[in-house]
């Protein structure tokens, strides 16, 4: 890929099997490769037109099946691909899956250990990356308030910015939203017609 002619990039990633690639698909109207099992995207899938690219990044955190090396190896590509483009990523979509996101998160709080997604929004933050969190799979979600509360306060990100989306049925209005917003603001109304 051409990435020297990226001048603009919003990523997706967020822990395995949660919906980062049924959402892109949903966005960018292309077809990538969806899994039930976790560990389905290995290398990114790119959206590119002009100068402008969306990325999919693998699934972080512990993949079942999966050698600890290895995830290990993904992780560190996330950061480093992360590290490498913080200058030209406008905005990073951390996408959970809203079902089992106060579970995992209390279970590692438990243990003492930093929850990954929120080590992931910290890390955006500090390399200058604006956080956005597409609170998915929001069909399995029981109190809808409650949980969004809970997210906000975990990840340190504002109400407004955890927005609920269902990608599996193709409800990622807010998204689309969010990402219309950032094109507006990097003054890329030529962009707007990428989200389908
Ligand atoms: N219930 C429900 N399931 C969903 C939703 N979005 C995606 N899924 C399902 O979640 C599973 C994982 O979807 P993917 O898009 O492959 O997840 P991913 O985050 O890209 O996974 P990795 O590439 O392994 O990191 C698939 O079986 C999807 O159909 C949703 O909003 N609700
Ligand atoms: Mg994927």
């Amino acid at each position: 890929m051409d990435s020297g002619r990226v001048n603009l990039e919003i990523i997706f990633t967020g822990r395995s099997n949660v919906g980062k690639s049924t959402l892109f698909s949903q966005l960018f109207g292309v077809n990538v490769r969806k899994g039930k099992k976790p560990g389905t995207t290995i290398a990114p899938n790119f959206y590119h037109y002009r100068d402008f690219l969306a990325t999919d990044l693998p699934g972080f955190g512990y993949v079942k099946g999966v050698s600890r090396k290895f995830n290990e190896r993904v992780k560190d590509f996330i950061v480093r691909y992360i590290e490498d483009y913080a200058e030209r990523i406008a905005a990073g979509i951390i996408v959970i899956d809203s079902g089992s996101f106060v579970e995992i998160v209390e279970r590692w709080d438990r243990r003492g250990y930093i929850p990954i997604d929120v080590e992931m929004a910290d890390f955006l933050r500090d390399v200058g990356i604006e956080v956005v969190v597409s609170a998915n799979k929001f069909d399995k979600v029981d109190s809808p308030e409650e949980t969004i509360e809970y997210i906000s306060e975990k990840l340190k990100v504002s109400r407004e910015r955890i927005i609920p989306t269902v990608a599996k049925k193709g409800d990622v209005g807010g998204v689309k939203n969010f990402i219309r917003q950032i094109f507006i603001k990097n003054n890329r109304h030529d962009l707007i017609k990428v989200l389908k």
